[in-house]
């Protein structure tokens, strides 16, 4: 099975199949991290304004290309970013988006601008994509997505009659304790790419006993097949490490294979356990 580096977005632009979580990333060493992680392979960036640390991560990207601008370019690199529930609402969402821009402005655009969350409410929630559509006419951002949308948010989206932009990804919590297939599958079969959160279980599950076995039988880390199990669900992981050592063998998942005997004993369909916040189901 070869999984995809790259999928193709219904905007016509590319998302890197793996992407470097930056949330809890100290301020102090944000740049750092996201220049190590731009030199280690990985091309996504996912920040938000709840993060704190947009400006440092555009620093990051700045300081890579600056490193060798021959090979380092800035189209390569997708940078992403949120804007928080108390930025939706139209006229919020025009002025939060216009400070995630001036924070990185050095970048020339955003790459993926979501909403957090769907919790807002139905009438802010639209509001906030009306004034993201401005956001990719007027340049400033290429692509559009949502996160932590449940289905109902997705259908609500997609049957509005202002819709000029579809929602290129969904950003959700997915691990093997938190599968979401039936929302995985309805992304995929809207032509959303699912991007998944928290792929490591926020850490939590990195010594689980089977994920252990198959990390000594793979010769890799846990933590890679935790991201390897995430790419061959055809979903977009997003593991988080503060670490520049750990960096490297978390972009290192495209050299190895887990079996499907294997995938089905890391997969636990019948739990469901978030780790962070849940609000696919708000109204
Ligand atoms: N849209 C949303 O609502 C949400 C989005 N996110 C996004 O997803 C990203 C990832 O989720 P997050 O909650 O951070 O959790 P992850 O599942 O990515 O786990 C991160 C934890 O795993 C540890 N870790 C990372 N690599 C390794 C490794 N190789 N070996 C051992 N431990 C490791 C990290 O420690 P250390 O840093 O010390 O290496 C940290 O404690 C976030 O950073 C954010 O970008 C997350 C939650 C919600
Ligand atoms: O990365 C994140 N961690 C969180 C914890 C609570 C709410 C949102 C988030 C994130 O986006």
């Amino acid at each position: 099975m070869t999984v995809q580096r790259f999928y193709q977005l219904s905007s016509g632009y590319r998302l890197p199949s793996v992407g470097l979580g930056t949330w809890s990333i100290p301020n102090a060493s944000t740049a750092k991290v996201v220049c190590s992680a731009l030199d280690c392979g990985f091309r996504l960036i996912d920040t938000a304004v709840l993060y704190g640390n947009e400006r440092e991560c555009g620093q990051g990207i700045l300081k890579w290309i600056e490193q060798d601008p021959q090979n380092n370019k800035r189209e390569e690199v997708v940078y992403t970013t949120k804007l928080w529930n108390s930025e939706c609402g139209y006229a919020r969402a025009k002025a939060a988006i216009k400070k995630c821009f001036e924070k990185v402005e050095g970048l020339g655009y955003i790459d993926l601008l979501l909403i957090h969350s769907p919790l807002a409410g139905p009438t802010a929630r639209l509001e906030t994509w009306k004034a993201m559509q401005e956001a990719v006419d007027e340049g400033l951002v290429k692509s559009i997505g949502v996160s932590n949308y449940g289905q109902h948010h997705i259908e609500q989206l997609l049957s509005w009659e202002g819709l000029r932009y579809k929602p290129v990804v969904n950003q959700i919590e997915i691990s093997p304790w938190l599968m979401r297939q039936e929302l995985a599958d309805f992304c995929k079969s809207n032509g959303i790419v699912v991007e998944a959160y928290a792929p490591l279980a926020h850490g939590g599950r990195i010594n689980d006993k089977d994920v252990s076995r198959l990390a000594k039988k793979y010769n890799v880390s846990t933590a890679q097949i935790l991201i390897r199990w995430s790419l061959q669900k055809g979903y977009v992981p997003l593991p988080k490490t503060k670490s520049l050592e750990r960096l490297p063998s978390n972009i290192d998942v495209y050299n190895f294979e887990i079996s499907q005997e294997d995938m089905d004993i890391l997969s636990h369909p019948e739990s469901y356990d978030p780790t962070d916040w849940e609000c696919t189901d708000a109204p």
